[in-house]
């Protein structure tokens, strides 16, 4: 083709058309603008219902426009030229069809551009020169602000291609401009850059588990995101009032990622850390290994069940109780009568309480009954109900019921039971003693990502602690928009069960009982954050293989359809309470039912970089997937062997150079947890202000951290601290230092006055 006639006309063409989309997105822009006013002009008059009609029609013009401003950056960013005979639903034959981050039409409803998402966009990520799909060319648009840059073509209805062109990457021109920009410390979408095994994906059916592996940097992190604004798009009806949940391992983690789905429009996901998954409770991590692991542990379900069943006490003897003067015996067959009944109630114990006391606090009613009967003669009988009432009241019946039957909440149980070793040591006879000594705390410490899962599981064994003698005149009008609430959902549950095939998984009453509507006024999104039993139409899990088993069970309760996309690398795990393979994470809860597929390249780390995390994860045993490198570095890992007590002056020495060479990118200084406060000290003393750390330090252009708190990060260039000892820190797993070599787009230097592990060396 000859280029320089035909491209610069081209140019200004598209030019011409972006001008055109981006003055429709200005004119809905004002029409929402100028809709949301006269909305708001209307003032707060009139019945409740047209006041909260109103407030309804602002709450969604406000969130058009929100998504409508969004979407501002890279509008548009393909185009399909297809064959004339595809089929066109409102788009003219032999009409170009442009791909954007939402669908436009002009004001004559004709097609200016289709949602990314759209069926009818789908080609332009799957179309290859052996399935055409109808696409005779794909075309990236890169734009600057408003202006067309430059465009991408692959033109696929020629016989110029050998075989192996079908395999090359889509849109290879506008995918490398794409991986070697500058990373900014927050996540951008690849909405116009997705490639199709990552498409298929994205684009799965919404029911059962997917399970996503991949090695570092295939993208799992974009794919998840974009599935999650995929299935929001194409199941809005569904997902839009039981809403998705987004979980990924860290608050830094989840302030990288924050900006990607606002981008892609969508602002009603859910998005939580895995210490943030109770409400009301910011868990701070884990730093006890050994806790972590015994807290992940699958049994601690059993142990919290017999810590509250152990909280269920009887009477070592008969117990006196006195009653307006009068003395009355608690007797132990009656207090074991009593708890057998509560207990078969099968309520949660804080509810099951109202059952206990109302058996024994009746039984005394009588006791009382006979004595005032018997001491006032024949025939005088006593009135019943305000004896009931006397005996409910007695501060020594209080006293006595309490001590067997304790009103509990999650947090008091847990601290009581992390405090008191004697207690601990009932509930979880498995334990040995060195152990139960590893899960001491005194009460007040802060709550850890260990405790979430546990103190939910307290939460569902407990029940409500409100309910306990508190029957407020609201509970019923309560109930009764809980089942109006439910009801909405109920149609999808039974629709996607049956679509998925599944039965028995959830009970329909169960899930009546669930999405308290809390406040009319709250979305989906806010409501859902502050209620424990909300249920989830589909559930995100990023990085998975780090879940505990009790982590597992805790999401699993947070979406009873148990709809998920689990994405993750089994050889990148580093918790003590992790998977080692997605089978055995999955297998109590779904068994055999779930799908595996797999993302096979590495968009991330530069090919000699990634061959050397490769090299050392094989050194150690490790089966790791191997995703092919996009792209050769421009750098092989560089490899510091210092001299004992060098290393922080050879560091204040290298870091001005590496600064340099990340060149307005980011830097990220990863070290053993042990060395965090000494290198971070270090670093300040040279760079000052411009170093970042905690959730925060990504918005600083040099950053010092630990390995756990790298996971899913990436960096323009990043130096490893003293390689062995992360591997030594986890009793010998090789995991977190894999994961701090592949967390670079570039340059990899690694530091060491210790042992250098095997494999970082090619000659090795
Ligand atoms: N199709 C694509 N187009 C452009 N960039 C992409 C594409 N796929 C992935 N990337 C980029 O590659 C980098 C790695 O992606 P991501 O963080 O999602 O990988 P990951 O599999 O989650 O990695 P890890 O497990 O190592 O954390 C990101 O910068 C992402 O934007």
């Amino acid at each position: 083709m000859p280029e320089s006639t035909t491209v610069q006309p081209e140019l200004e063409a598209e030019r011409n058309y972006v001008t055109t989309l981006y003055a429709r997105l200005d004119e809905l822009r004002a029409e929402k603008v100028e809709q949301l006013t006269r909305t708001r002009r209307t003032g707060p008059q009139g019945s409740i219902q047209n006041v909260s009609e109103r407030d309804s029609f602002a709450a969604l013009y406000e969130d058009r426009l929100a998504q409508l401003n969004a979407v501002e950056d890279k509008l548009v960013f393909g185009r399909l030229d297809l064959d004339d005979d595809v089929n066109r639903d409102g788009e003219e034959a032999g009409a170009p069809r442009y791909i954007g981050r939402i669908g436009m039409t002009d004001d004559e409803l004709r097609r200016l551009m289709v949602d990314w998402r759209a069926p009818e966009a789908a080609a332009f990520y799957q179309a290859t020169a052996l399935h055409r799909q109808g696409v005779r060319r794909r075309r990236h648009l890169m734009l600057r602000g408003r202006t067309v840059l430059g465009l991408d073509d692959e033109v696929l209805d020629t016989d110029l291609f050998s075989e192996n062109d079908t395999e090359h990457l889509q849109g290879e021109g506008a995918l490398m401009a794409a991986l070697t920009q500058k990373r900014t410390g927050r996540m951008g979408d690849i909405v116009g850059t997705i490639q199709s095994e990552q498409d298929a994906i994205i684009r799965s059916p919404l029911a059962g588990v997917l399970v996503v592996q991949g090695g570092p940097g295939t993208g799992k992190t974009a794919v998840a995101l974009h599935r999650a604004a995929f299935l929001l798009y194409e199941h809005r009806e569904r997902l839009n009032s039981a809403g998705v949940l987004l979980v990924g391992p860290s608050n830094s983690f989840m302030r990288y990622i924050e900006r990607v789905l606002p981008s892609l429009g969508e602002t009603g996901v859910v998005m939580a850390s895995v210490g943030e998954l109770y409400p009301g409770i910011i868990a701070v991590p884990e730093q006890n290994r050994e806790s972590a692991r015994i807290k992940g542990k699958a049994f601690m379900a059993k142990v919290m069940a017999k810590a509250v069943s152990n909280r269920q006490r009887l009477l070592a003897e008969d117990r006196r109780v006195v009653v307006e003067g009068t003395r009355l015996v608690l007797t132990r067959g009656a207090v074991r009568h009593a708890r057998e009944k509560a207990r078969a109630s099968r309520k949660p114990h804080n509810e099951a309480r109202e059952v206990f006391t109302k058996t024994l606090v009746r039984e005394l009613a009588e006791q009382l009954q006979q004595v005032l009967e018997d001491s006032a003669g024949n025939g005088n009988a006593v009135d019943r109900s305000y004896l009931v009432q006397e005996v409910r009241e007695s501060r020594d019946v209080r006293i006595a019921l309490n001590l067997c039957w304790m009103p509990m909440t999650p947090q008091s149980l847990l601290e009581e039971l992390y405090a008191k070793e004697h207690l601990l040591a009932a509930a979880a006879p498995q334990l040995n003693s060195r152990e139960l000594a590893a899960l001491h705390r005194s009460p007040g410490s802060p709550w850890t990502e260990s405790d979430v899962p546990l103190l939910d599981e307290a939460a569902e064994l407990l029940g409500d602690f409100k309910a306990v003698g508190n029957k407020d005149g609201g509970a019923e009008a309560q109930l009764k928009r809980d089942l109006e609430n439910a009801e909405a959902t109920l149609q999808n549950v039974e629709e996607m069960l049956f679509n998925a095939g599944i039965d028995g998984l959830v009970e329909a009453e169960d899930l009546a009982a669930m999405n308290q509507e809390t406040a009319a006024r709250q979305t989906a999104a806010e409501r859902a954050v502050a209620d424990r039993n909300w249920a989830y139409g589909h559930v995100v899990v990023d990085e998975a293989q780090e879940l505990s088993p009790m982590q597992w069970r805790l999401l699993m309760r947070r979406c009873p359809l148990k709809s998920f996309t689990v994405v993750g690398d089994i050889a990148q795990t580093s918790s003590a309470s992790g998977a080692s393979s997605w089978a055995q994470a999955m297998k109590p809860f779904v068994a055999e039912r779930f799908t595996l597929e797999e993302l096979t390249v590495n968009y991330r780390t530069p090919m000699q970089i990634a061959e050397a995390a490769t090299r050392v994860a094989h050194a150690a045993g490790l089966t790791i997937s191997t995703p092919k490198a996009v792209r050769e570095g421009q750098w092989p890992p560089l490899v510091d062997r210092l001299a004992p007590g060098e290393l922080l002056s050879k560091l204040h020495e290298v870091m001005p150079g590496e600064v340099a060479i990340a060149d307005g990118g980011l830097l990220a200084v990863i070290v053993p947890e042990s060395r965090l406060t000494q290198v971070r000290a270090a670093v300040q003393g040279q760079f000052g202000r411009r170093v970042g750390s905690g959730s925060g330090g990504l918005s600083q252009d040099i950053v010092v951290l630990g390995a756990r708190e790298a996971k899913g990060l990436e960096f323009d260039v990043v130096v490893v601290i003293e390689p062995q000892e992360m591997i030594d820190e986890v009793e010998g797993s090789v995991g977190d230092l894999y994961v701090a070599m592949t967390r670079t787009t570039q340059r990899l230097r690694i530091m060491a006055e210790g042992e250098i592990p095997a494999g970082i060396d090619t000659e090795e």
